[in-house]
């Protein structure tokens, strides 16, 4: 536990029981959120993120565990403290929850009635949340006149109009296309760094976590399997399903597909390797390549190259063809792992071999 946790789960079980069926949702998940992190849960449908992150404002209550956020007990709290609690909780969602028959200013003022401001001072707050998210023009549309897009502004709006210090956002790029997602997760970004708020993304796509999140959380089953920084989590995924999500976001399977479905021409053999190199900072892939010439004479053949570029840290990815007498090959092999290099050898059968 840390000191800074705005959220903290701790064991927290949630289990369904459903026409005698018993569903175990959440299973001893416990989650520290850092004040300021943008926090990413990633997991297919149903591994159970929906149903965790709604135990944060208790939509969800728990089977069992302790749920504390901003030092609060939010599971003991009362009716009405929850529902001050909650204010402090924004929520978005991946169908925009907008009520369609009230105009895009309405939908913004609707949690600011029965509030402490006047009618004047929540026109103003109207307003300037509507410009926070670009939207100001729209102010008189109607729902049904903006684009997915604008939809999730004007719910990232309502979100905001409390003033949270925390959103969560549940899926909420899921059905936007992938320019658009990007503009919604760059405004999310742009929020968490002005307005220092807390943003817990639930997503089953690495890519969205790649673009804004400093933590990853990968749920399989209703378990967390594994969570940290996001430059360590894709720079050394521990578990299978982590490392199928990350080649998912950085393409790198799409690469692998066509060069496996190509094995025949590169003809691999005893002088020959396939081999997937991953560095992490400064290293670049020339020099390597010159020096494992100039070394080794080991001739390698870029298939693939790719350098993501994550929380300001290079990420490096490519697959090569080695070339070269047998022993030198495992020379060369070894000064790349001396160098820091993730090596491991692709076995164009798709097992990999480390
Ligand atoms: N109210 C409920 N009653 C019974 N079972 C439920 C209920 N809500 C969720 N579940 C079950 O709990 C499991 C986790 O669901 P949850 O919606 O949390 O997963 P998810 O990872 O968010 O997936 P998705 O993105 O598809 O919503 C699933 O097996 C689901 O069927």
């Amino acid at each position: 536990m840390t000191k800074d946790a705005i959220i903290q789960l701790k064991d927290v079980d949630v289990t369904f029981h459903n026409k005698g069926q018993t569903v175990p949702a959440v299973k001893h998940v416990s989650l520290d959120v850092n004040r300021g992190d943008i926090y990413g849960v990633v997991g297919y449908s149903g591994a159970g993120k929906s149903t965790l992150v709604r135990v944060i404002n208790r939509l969800q209550r728990p089977t069992s565990g302790q749920v504390i956020v901003n030092g609060q007990d939010i599971l003991a709290m009362k009716a009405k403290d929850l529902r001050q609690a909650r204010t402090k909780i924004g929520m978005i969602f991946q169908h925009f929850n907008l009520m369609n028959a009230r105009t895009i200013a309405d939908n913004v003022d609707y949690p600011l009635k029965g509030g402490k401001l006047t009618h004047a001072q929540r026109k103003e707050k109207v307003a300037k949340l509507l410009a926070l998210v670009g939207l100001s023009e729209k102010a008189n549309d109607y729902p049904a006149q903006l684009s997915g897009g604008q939809k999730q502004r004007v719910a990232i709006a309502r979100a905001l109009a409390n003033d949270p210090e925390i959103l969560i956002s549940d899926e909420a790029t899921s059905a936007l296309d992938p320019k658009t997602t990007t503009a919604i997760l760059e405004l999310l970004k742009q929020l968490n760094k002005d307005l220092g708020l807390t943003v817990v993304l639930i997503t089953h796509e690495m890519e969205a976590v790649k673009e804004i999140c400093n933590k990853v959380a990968v749920m399989e089953d209703g378990e967390i399997i594994e969570r940290g920084d996001l430059v360590t989590i894709f720079s050394e995924p521990k578990q299978k399903l982590t490392q199928d999500f990350i080649n998912t976001a950085t393409q790198i399977d799409q690469a692998l597909d066509k060069i496996y479905k190509q094995a025949n021409a590169l003809g691999l053999d005893d002088h020959h390797r396939l081999v997937q190199l991953k560095y992490v900072g400064a290293s670049t892939d020339a020099p390597l390549i010159t020096e494992l010439f100039k070394r080794y004479q080991v001739v390698s053949n870029i298939l693939y190259g790719n350098v993501e570029i994550l929380q300001d840290t290079p990420l490096g990815n490519l697959v090569v063809v080695m070339a070269g007498e047998p022993d030198q090959l495992d020379q060369a092999w070894q000064y790349c792992r001396d160098a820091g290099i993730q090596v491991t050898q692709l076995k164009p059968n798709d097992s990999e071999v480390a």
